[in-house]
């Protein structure tokens, strides 16, 4: 990952919830210690192997750098329009999800890094049925660490120009990606820019109006609701203008 942090718009930090990160970590009011402004989070789960690092990078860099250290699970930054607003988007790349007998292996790094996120993209390789199997436990998974909200999940199906050696087909992610409720991109991390920026644009999106939804109905309320007198600053002033005119009635009288 050395090559990625050479470039300049990328801001990297440790994990979140690891010792050095406590600053990215605490950011949970929605606003960038970065740079001040909107804070989308985003986490990107999968397999091992199914490019979830090369994914990121493309996003980041436009670039597809074939070879990748193995994860460890680096977070990004940069800045992104949303519908004319200027957000800040941080990225966290995971260590590939292990799949055992008993079913998911998730360990509290990743965990971690699912309860930070605002939103998820569970990725998927169509040349590896395994890590298409483990999508929906997954979903349930994220969903599961983030009890009471529905997080915004984008599932993604890559290496999308391997399809002579596919193992899923195309809308066998599509159909699954529905019943889950979530947006589904298949596309080639390799060889396509512009639907790796699409999946995390609608990602962002999603996030984006889902806080400008939490932010509203509390300023509307305090704005609409007429605030109540006090019932005993009234009482205090008619008791006031009584014990005035009694004193304007003695000081006439003498
Ligand atoms: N042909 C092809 N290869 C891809 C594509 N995306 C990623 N790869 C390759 O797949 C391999 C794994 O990519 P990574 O990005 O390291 O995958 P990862 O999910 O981050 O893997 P872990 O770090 O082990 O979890 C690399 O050799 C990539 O070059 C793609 O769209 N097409």
């Amino acid at each position: 990952m050395r090559l990625i942090q050479n470039m300049c718009t990328i801001a990297e930090y440790p994990t979140p919830g690891s010792s050095g990160s406590a600053a990215a970590a605490s950011i949970d009011c929605c606003l960038s210690a970065v740079s001040g402004r909107r804070l989308v989070k985003i986490a990107v789960v999968g397999a091992s192997g199914v490019g979830k690092t090369a994914l990121v990078v493309r996003f980041l860099t436009k670039r597809f750098i074939g070879d990748y250290e193995r994860n460890a699970g680096n977070l990004y930054t940069r800045q992104v329009q949303i519908e004319g607003e200027t957000l800040a988007i941080q990225v966290q790349d995971t260590p590939g999800v292990q799949i055992h007998e008993q079913g998911l292996s998730c360990n509290e790094q990743l965990n971690r890094c699912i309860r930070w996120a605002d939103a998820v993209v569970i990725v998927f390789s169509i040349i590896d049925y395994k890590s298409y199997e483990l999508i929906s436990q997954l979903h349930q998974h994220v969903q599961q660490l983030h009890p009471g909200a529905r997080l915004p999940v984008v599932i993604v199906a890559n290496k999308a120009d391997l399809l002579h050696i596919k193992q899923v087909e195309p809308q066998h992610g599509l159909q699954l990606a529905n019943m889950l409720g979530c947006t589904f991109y298949e596309v080639s991390v390799s060889e396509n820019y512009n639907d790796v920026y699409n999946a995390f644009h609608v990602l962002c999106k999603e996030v984006s109006h889902k806080q400008q939804v939490a932010s509203t109905p509390e300023k509307r309320r305090t704005s609409l609701i007429p605030r109540p007198k006090s019932p005993n600053m009234q009482d205090l002033k008619r008791r006031f203008k009584q014990a005035l005119s009694a004193k304007v009635r003695t000081v006439t009288s003498v």
